[in-house]
């Protein structure tokens, strides 16, 4: 279900400051155009936080009609860090979305055990396949992977979104041994091709919004096996994908998309203040020459 790569949304914004849904559009069908399994609509990409809930339901609706029309995976970030108002926000979301990516409770730092409760209540709730997204650097909380494990052996838990920031013993125990139907897709952008190599089905990757098609290939080449492909490839990206996050994402992806006249702004809502131009035009040239 989650193979592949899935392009979680930047949020573009038109010179008077609201959503703008046509370039919300072109960018999903875009992306989908150009070899993306599917997308993800308000993830941390999106600046989801900033958005009221009337941005949010006109970005969903927007990501729904684009992804039945392709027969793409729309996956939506659910986040909370208290159950029982994400379990309502999971029942909430409307027909034509085909998984949830909630991330693990945030700040509490509720403990393993309370993790493997939360994820429960949450997976018995949910009408959709649940996708965990675990980054411990932003949540506070860790999750090794014995829980992972016993969290993947719930039917309506489909996966996890990786972001550990590395490659450590947790992730060697959990892709050596996955339950049956639990997938592991890369989250750090930078770390997705060791990933794809010890066994990660695909990757929730915001660097994917450039260069889409060689992120494609890149899962491919891991999936077929193909080292003399997929090595320098993912050396190739993780460059990109360093400069595409040299400053806080997605300010730098926004500048880039903009100067490729892909979005009309490359506004970000307070906190985020915009990328350096200096930190865009290195992004842009690095994409196009990996080298530089
Ligand atoms: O929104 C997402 O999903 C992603 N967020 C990560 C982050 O901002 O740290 C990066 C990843 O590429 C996808």
């Amino acid at each position: 279900m989650l193979r592949g790569i899935h392009v979680p949304l930047v949020t573009p914004f038109t010179s008077s400051g609201e959503v703008a849904a046509d370039a919300v559009e072109k960018l999903a069908g875009q992306m989908l155009d150009e070899g993306a399994a599917g997308l993800v609509a308000l993830g941390t990409t999106a600046e989801v936080a900033a958005l009221d809930p009337a941005e949010r339901a006109l970005v969903i609706d927007t990501c729904v009609r684009v992804c039945a029309e392709r027969e793409a995976l729309l996956t939506v970030g659910v986040t909370g860090n208290d159950t029982r108002t994400t379990a309502a926000a999971l029942r909430e979301l409307p027909g034509g979305v085909g998984a949830a990516l909630v991330t693990v409770p945030y700040f509490l730092r509720p403990g393993e055990r309370g993790v493997i409760a939360h994820f429960e209540a949450l997976a018995e709730a949910s009408p959709v396949p649940l996708v965990i997204y675990h980054i411990p650097y932003r949540t506070g909380q860790a999750v090794g992977a014995a829980t992972l494990r016993a969290l993947g052996e719930h039917p309506n838990i489909a996966g996890v979104k990786y972001a550990v920031g590395g490659i450590d013993q947790d992730t060697i125990d959990l892709l050596g041994d996955l339950p049956d139907g639990f997938e592991v897709v890369g989250g750090d952008d930078a770390f997705v091709s060791p990933l794809l190599a010890l066994g990660a089905s695909g990757g929730i990757l915001a660097s994917a919004h450039v260069l889409t098609r060689s992120f494609v290939e890149l899962v491919d080449a891991w999936q077929a096996g193909d080292v003399a492909t997929a090595r320098p490839l993912g050396h190739r990206l993780a460059r990109v994908s360093h400069a595409l996050f040299a400053e806080p994402n997605p300010t730098v992806i926004k500048g880039v998309l903009h100067a490729r006249g892909l979005i009309p702004t490359p506004d970000v809502r307070l906190p985020l203040l915009p990328a350096s131009a200096a930190a865009v035009s290195q992004a842009d040239l690095v994409a196009v020459h990996p080298g530089q």
